[in-house]
C-alpha cells in the first residue's frame, strides 16, 4: 500500500513557539486517520505542515512519497482548511466555488463536460444540488462548509485533508459527510480528518491519532471496532475512567 502522507518526528514553530515537536503521522492509500485532541494541540499545524503550508524545523513531511517542499501534484490533494469561507469578497455561486476545485485538474483545457460533471456530482453529494446557482454569501455556516467540501471533491483528489468538517454542521449534514466519506474510501481515496470527537464519522476511521502538546500521546486502531471504554482518552490508572471524555463522544 503506497504511503500518501508521511510526517516523520516532524518538528515545528510558529511565532517562536515549538508547536508540533516530533509528531509521526503515517496516511496509506484507501484510510481514513482523524487527528484528534484538546485545543492547541497542533492538530491543524500537523495538517498544514503535511500540505506544505507550515515550515517544518526537523524531520520530514511527504505526500505520495515526495518531500512536500519538492510536491508539485496538488491536483491529486482536496484540502479543506479550518473556519475558512467559501466567500472571498467577490460574489460568487456555489457552482462557481466547487469548479474552482476543479481547476487544477482541467490544466489548460477549458472546462468540459467531464469537469461539469464532476461539479455537479461534488455540489450533490453535499446535498446542495437545488441550490446551486446561489450565492455564497447566502449561506449559513454549515452550508460554506459543505460548499468547500464539495471544491475539494470536484478535483476528485486521491487525498482528501478535512480540518474539522463537522464543525458547526448539524447532524443530518454529517451524516451526509460520512456517507460521502464511505463512497470515497471504497473508491480508494485516503482521508486524513482533523476531529473533536469521531461521531458519525467513527465507523469509517481505521485509525485515531491523539496530540497532546505538539506530541503524538496515543493511537488507537479502528476506534470503531472498540468498545467505548477501551477507547477512552485516559490514563489505564485512572481512578474514575466514566468522568473523562472518550475518543467517542467527548471533547478531547
Ligand atoms: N499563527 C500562529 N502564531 C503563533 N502561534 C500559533 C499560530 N497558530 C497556532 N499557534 C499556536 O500553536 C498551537 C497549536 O495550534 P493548532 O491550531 O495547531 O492547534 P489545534 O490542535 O488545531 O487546536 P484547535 O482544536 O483549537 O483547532 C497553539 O498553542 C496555538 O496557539
Amino acid at each position: 500500500m503506497e504511503t500518501v502522507i508521511s510526517l516523520a518526528k516532524v518538528t515545528a514553530e510558529l511565532g517562536g513557539r515549538p508547536v508540533l515537536r516530533g509528531v509521526d503521522l503515517t496516511v496509506r492509500t484507501g484510510e481514513a486517520v482523524a487527528l484528534l485532541g484538546a485545543n492547541g494541540s497542533g492538530k491543524s499545524t500537523a495538517v498544514r505542515a503535511a500540505v506544505g503550508q507550515v515550515p517544518v524545523t526537523g524531520g520530514e513531511a511527504a505526500l505520495f512519497g515526495s518531500p512536500v517542499r519538492r510536491f508539485r501534484d496538488w491536483a491529486r490533494v482536496g484540502y479543506v482548511p479550518q473556519r475558512s469561507t467559501a466567500a472571498g469578497g467577490v460574489p460568487a455561486t456555489i457552482r462557481e466555488v466547487v469548479t474552482a476545485g476543479r481547476l487544477g485538474r482541467r490544466r489548460l483545457r477549458p472546462l468540459g463536460r467531464a469537469d461539469r460533471a464532476a461539479v455537479d456530482r461534488a455540489i450533490g453529494l453535499v446535498g446542495l444540488a437545488d441550490r446551486a446557482s446561489d450565492s455564497v454569501d447566502a449561506l449559513s455556516g454549515g452550508q460554506h462548509q459543505r460548499v468547500l467540501i464539495a471544491r475539494a471533491l470536484a478535483g476528485e483528489p486521491d487525498v482528501l485533508i478535512m480540518d474539522e468538517p463537522l464543525a458547526g454542521v448539524d447532524l443530518d449534514s454529517q451524516q451526509v459527510l460520512a456517507r460521502t466519506l464511505r463512497a470515497q474510501l471504497e473508491r480508494g481515496v485516503s482521508v486524513l480528518l482533523v476531529l473533536h470527537e469521531l461521531g458519525p464519522l467513527q465507523p469509517l476511521i481505521d485509525r485515531a491519532v491523539v496530540l497532546a502538546d505538539g506530541r503524538v500521546q496515543r493511537t488507537v486502531e479502528h476506534p470503531g471496532r472498540l468498545p467505548e471504554t477501551q477507547t477512552a482518552c485516559h490514563p489505564p490508572t485512572d481512578p474514575e475512567p466514566s468522568a473523562r471524555p472518550t475518543l467517542q463522544t467527548g471533547i478531547l
